[in-house]
């Protein structure tokens, strides 16, 4: 298919203007091609040629090019290709992309929601497989040099409203638990700056986490052998609140097994400071330092993890990470500071673990509290947090720059980025992806606001744990 083609087919999509995703009434899909190969009963083909695109090597979850229909690629450009997978779902997600990024929209609510997807490039196929269709997206991870990865499956429920009971069943019996914790771990890895390898946990690893083991199973995301990023813990916290926002503000959209991917730099500065506390463990789950020398002396392998080999080390990653500024790391003493004195600000106990009535905790939501807005401030002074970039900047951040502007984006979203006079900043991504269960509602979507609240909680209690663990350290 011809670029023309292409635009084409997106055009039509786009001119729908409004979703209309449930199964059966999707105007204009019909005109989706159903990708080839879809039966699993159809005869083997030959393998395509894929014009230079290779399985994406730091893929953490879902579907796997190759062995499932509907894999993810990389191309040689740098982007990622997830496979449209067959109907109802792939087109699903395709129109779903389609309408959040047609350009003339302008539903303020489809327009914010854009910020929180990676960019969507049209869809893309090799010629001698036009039928085959694959949605062209910004690589989330592309400006990292060591990125670590985390998807997180959000919402009470893993099927939508149209699963056949099978699918319902097959589901709830994946993960029991996610209607009372509201979101799933479904894959990670995470960098370790003393063996300079990765760690990989598979989707094994996060169903075998119950309510009271989930907060250190993802703390484990943060911890890089030698301490816990606290500061790219924090970055987190204020990218789900901005998620959550959304979703408290529109009434359009449910989301179903959709997830938030999570990225951060894992190496480190040589220009961070000495972390103060940077012994201190994390908690018996999470100090990864354990875990990996388990493996190393041959003792019992954690179900779901995975350190890479050598060999593997060896191997360059295709994410055309070449050149990027590394972001340098806060240290843990002033984000436990400005994280204690934000919770000594809120009035008691209830502020940031409160009860909001629904079964859920309460989070602090910065818009109703001045908590987050007054202290966003102080931590992009501290280079915690993006801040509007104005110092020196490097030559491929300006490029990222000026791309960002023709595309009428703000600067610096979703690149690296420093902080007022030119600091460095923790630079963390968190983006939804996964789309293939949308659908048009006229209420909240209440099982994701759960999921995310209960993220939000967990992720709040890794730093105050952090917090704790360094007041009660001895002092030398
Ligand atoms: N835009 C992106 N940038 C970087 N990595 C991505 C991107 N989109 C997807 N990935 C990688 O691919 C994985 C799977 O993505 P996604 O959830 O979209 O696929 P899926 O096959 O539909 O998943 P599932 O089987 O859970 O339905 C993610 O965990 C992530 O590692
Ligand atoms: O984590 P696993 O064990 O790989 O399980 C898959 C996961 O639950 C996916 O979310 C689901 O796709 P949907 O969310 O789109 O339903 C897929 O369904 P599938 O097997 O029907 O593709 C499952 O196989």
């Amino acid at each position: 298919m011809s670029r023309t083609q292409h635009h084409r087919m997106m055009e039509s999509s786009v001119a729908l203007g409004k979703l209309d995703l449930a199964p059966g009434s999707a105007a204009g899909l019909d005109s989706v091609p159903r990708i080839s190969g879809g039966d699993p009963g159809t005869e083997p083909q030959d393998p395509p040629n894929l014009n230079g695109c290779v399985p994406l090597s730091h893929q953490v979850a879902g579907h796997k090019f190759g062995f499932h229909i509907g894999g993810i690629l990389q191309h040689p450009d740098g982007t990622v290709l997830k496979q449209v997978q067959p109907a109802p779902r792939g087109p699903r997600e395709m129109q779903f992309y389609n309408t959040v990024n047609a350009e003339d929209c302008c539903d303020p609510c489809l327009l914010e929601l854009k910020n929180y997807l990676p960019r969507y490039y049209g869809t893309w196929s090799t010629p001698d497989r036009p039928h085959d269709l694959f949605l062209k997206l910004e690589d989330v991870t592309r400006h990292f040099i060591k990125p670590c990865i985390m998807d997180v499956k959000l919402g009470r429920q893993n099927y939508d409203p149209f699963a056949s009971q099978d699918k319902r069943e097959q589901q709830i019996k994946k993960y029991p638990l996610m209607e009372e914790i509201g979101f799933l771990l479904l894959g990670m890895r995470v960098y370790n700056v003393c063996s300079d390898s990765f760690s990989s946990y598979d989707q094994h690893y996060g169903r075998g986490l119950v309510k009271d083991t989930v907060k250190d199973g993802l703390a484990r995301f943060f911890h890089n052998g030698v301490r816990l990023r606290e500061d790219a813990v924090l970055a987190s916290i204020c990218k789900v609140q901005q998620i959550l926002h959304w979703f408290q503000s529109q009434q359009k959209l449910v989301f179903y097994a959709s997830s938030l991917l999570f990225v951060y730099e894992g190496l480190p500065s040589s220009s961070s400071p000495a972390p103060l506390h940077s012994s201190l463990p994390v908690g018996p789950a999470v100090n990864e330092s354990a875990a990996l020398s388990l493996a190393a002396d041959g003792g019992q392998e954690e179900k779901g993890v995975r350190e890479e080999t050598v060999e593997e080390k060896g191997v360059a990653e295709n994410n055309n990470n070449t050149e990027v500024a590394v972001p340098r790391d806060c240290s843990p003493p002033t984000i436990y500071n400005q994280y204690m004195k934000a919770r000594e600000r809120c009035s008691g106990e209830g502020c940031l673990h409160g009860n909001s009535g629904d079964g859920t905790p309460e989070i602090t939501s910065g818009s109703n509290s001045g908590l987050w807005e007054e202290d966003n401030a102080t931590w992009q002074q501290r280079g915690v947090l993006k801040a509007s970039a104005n110092g020196n900047q490097t030559k491929p951040q300006l490029e990222r720059k000026d791309e960002d502007r023709e595309r009428g984006e703000e600067p610096g979203r979703g690149g690296g980025a420093e902080g007022e006079g030119g600091r460095d900043v923790t630079d963390v991504e968190v983006r939804m992806i996964d789309f293939a269960h949308v659908f048009q509602s006229d209420s909240c979507d209440q099982g994701y606001i759960y999921g995310l609240k209960n993220l939000l909680t967990a992720l709040e209690q890794i730093l105050c744990d952090a917090a704790q663990s360094s007041l009660s350290a001895p002092t030398s």
